[in-house]
C-alpha cells in the first residue's frame, strides 16, 4: 500500500477558500498512492481558534464535497485530516473524515483528547468517545488525533479492535517537535504497528508548526519524514511486516494488565 501524506502549510496570508481548492487539486494529483493523508484542521489551522465558529461546517459541508470530489478523482482512498465539525444543537467537534476511491464517506472519527488545558479547543469543542478504526482493502487502519498521540491507552484499545496502521493527523507546534517525532515512533514499536503521522506546516494563531511528518514501520524505522516546509512523503507499506513483526517479537502476547483473565 503506498501512502502519501501531504504536509500541508497553513498561513494566515492565504484564506480558507482558497487552501481548501489548493488542496483538493493537490489530493487530485496523488492518483499513484492508495493512500492518502492530510493534517488536522488544516482548513482553519489548529491553533486559529478565532476561525472555527465561522468554518465549522457538517459533515457533508464545503470541505468535505472538494475532498470527495478530489478522491474520486484521483481513485485513492483519503484520511481528509480534520474539520471543525458542528452539529445541529451548536456543538463543534474535531472530526476526521476518511472518504473512499468513490467519494464516499467511509469513517468519521471525532478527536477524543482535546488539547489547550481548558482553553482553546479543550474549552471550545466536545471530545470523542470512540474509538474508529476503518476497513482499507489490504488492512484495518485505527484513527488518532494530535494530542491523542500522548494517550499511548487509546493506541491499544486501537490495536485491540484490529489496527495494524495508525492514521494521525496533527498540528503540533514547532516548540514540542521531539515529543511529536519520539511519540510516533514510541506508537509504532509498542504496537508493532505502522503510524502515518501528518503535521501541518507554517504558523497559525501564532504557533509555529512542527513539520517532521513522519512514515514508521513496525520495528520503528522511519521510512521517510518531512522538513519544516510544504512537502509530500510517500512510502510504500509492506503489510504482512506488521503480523511477521508481531510472530517474530511477540510482546504483545505477553501483556498482563487490563487483558480479561489477566492481572488488572
Ligand atoms: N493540536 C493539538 O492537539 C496540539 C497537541 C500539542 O500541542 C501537544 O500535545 O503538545
Amino acid at each position: 500500500m503506498r501512502a502519501s501524506l501531504l504536509q500541508i502549510s497553513v498561513n494566515p496570508g492565504e484564506t480558507v477558500e482558497e487552501r481548501r481548492e489548493r488542496v483538493a487539486a493537490l489530493v487530485r494529483e496523488q492518483s499513484a498512492a492508495d493512500l492518502v493523508v492530510l493534517p488536522e484542521l488544516w482548513p482553519t489551522g489548529a491553533f486559529a481558534y478565532d476561525l472555527f465558529e465561522e468554518y465549522a461546517e457538517p459533515r457533508n459541508g464545503p470541505t468535505f464535497t472538494a475532498l470527495s470530489a478530489a478522491a474520486a478523482g484521483a481513485s485513492v482512498w483519503l484520511h481528509g485530516g480534520s474539520v471543525v465539525e458542528r452539529l445541529p444543537d451548536g456543538t463543534l467537534y474535531n472530526t476526521s473524515l476518511v472518504i473512499g476511491p468513490d467519494g464516499e464517506l467511509r469513517a468519521a472519527y471525532r478527536k477524543i483528547h482535546r488539547f489547550g488545558f481548558d482553553r482553546g479547543e479543550a474549552a471550545m469543542m466536545g471530545g470523542g468517545e470512540a474509538v474508529v478504526t476503518v476497513r482499507l482493502p489490504e488492512t484495518t487502519a485505527g484513527l488518532a488525533t494530535c494530542y491523542d498521540l500522548r494517550f499511548p491507552e487509546q493506541f491499544r484499545q486501537l490495536t485491540d479492535a484490529g489496527a495494524e496502521v495508525f492514521v494521525l493527523p496533527a498540528g503540533w507546534p514547532a516548540r514540542r517537535r521531539e515529543h511529536w517525532t519520539l511519540l510516533s515512533r514510541a506508537r509504532a514499536v509498542e504496537n508493532q504497528a505502522y503510524v502515518l503521522a501528518c503535521c501541518t506546516a507554517g504558523t497559525h494563531g501564532g504557533v509555529e508548526q512542527a513539520g517532521h511528518s513522519q512514515i514508521v514501520d513496525p520495528w520503528g524505522e522511519v521510512l521517510a519524514e518531512a522538513g519544516e516546509g510544504e512537502e509530500i512523503i510517500t512510502a510504500d507499506l509492506d503489510l504482512a511486516r506488521v503480523a511477521k513483526t508481531r510472530a517474530d517479537f511477540p510482546v504483545l502476547r505477553d501483556r498482563v494488565l487490563g487483558v480479561p483473565g489477566r492481572v488488572g
